[in-house]
């Protein structure tokens, strides 16, 4: 990699129109193969820091830069083949109504070229992963909310992602199964994906040994490296 910082702020600011700072003075930075949390209450700024992340918006102002990239530097195609190793899951899942949870999870690997007959025998490997093994040719209308979730978690890791972005990703699921996705995530994590996970639930976030980061009045603060060691405020990590 030709990058020691696989994201990184520097002094970001975002505004939605003329309104205030959603994100104020953001200044973090995640090296490549960590996973960190993003805990905060709702309103907070998580998703828009995610989306920030995925290159859906540009910094007010400041300075973002992806996989070693500054993005305000890149056109409209260098920012698509950018979020291309990007897997995200969105709070509101965004399948894609009229395809089968297969050919929605193939998705990232057709839109790039490979045909859904070539990709299909991983696909549903990875649909009966998530525990969806008799709903490969159902869409997503006639599924629960909590299988929604995990046909768009199996979208967002299929193409193997650089960088994993989750928000909520375990909002409509019961305990074990969250247990569970979570486990997956650190085992992509072992392999090389770098990982955020927004998320309300901190007893969950608790049961992992990741770094917290933690967003109040716009400002994120690492509050926690590693479990049972809280972070001393500095003047770096405030
Ligand atoms: N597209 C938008 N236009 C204007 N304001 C927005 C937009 N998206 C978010 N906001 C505002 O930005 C603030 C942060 O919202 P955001 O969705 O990032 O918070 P969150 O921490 O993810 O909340 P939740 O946990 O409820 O999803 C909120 O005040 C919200 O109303």
């Amino acid at each position: 990699m030709d990058f020691k910082l696989l994201v990184r702020f520097q002094d970001v600011h975002l505004r939605y129109g003329s309104g205030p700072d959603v994100l104020h003075q953001v200044n973090l930075t995640l090296a490549p193969g960590s996973f960190h949390f993003m805990v905060g209450p709702s309103g907070a700024g998580k998703s828009s820091l995610l989306r920030l992340m995925y290159l859906a918006h540009r910094p007010s102002s400041g300075r973002l830069s992806i996989f070693g990239r500054d993005v305000s530097q890149q056109d409209r195609k260098e920012l698509t083949m950018l979020r291309r190793r990007i897997g995200i899951i969105f709070q509101d899942f965004r399948l894609l109504d009229h395809l089968t949870a297969l050919e929605n999870v193939a998705l990232p690997l057709t839109i790039t070229g490979q045909s859904l007959d070539k990709v299909r025998r991983n696909v549903s490997e990875l649909l009966s992963w998530v525990g969806l093994a008799d709903y490969l040719d159902a869409k997503p209308p006639t599924l629960s909310g909590g299988q929604q979730q995990r046909v768009a978690i199996a979208r967002a890791v299929i193409a193997r992602p650089s960088l994993l972005l989750a928000d909520e990703p375990t909002g409509n699921l019961d305990d074990k199964i969250a247990e569970r996705l979570l486990f997956l995530f650190e085992e992509l994590n072992k392999r090389g994906t770098t990982i955020v996970v927004a998320s309300h639930n901190e007893g969950l976030v608790n049961r992992f040994n990741h770094p917290v980061f933690k967003i109040v009045n716009g400002e994120v603060r690492l509050i926690r490296n590693q479990q049972n060691s809280p972070v001393t405020p500095t003047a770096e990590n405030m």
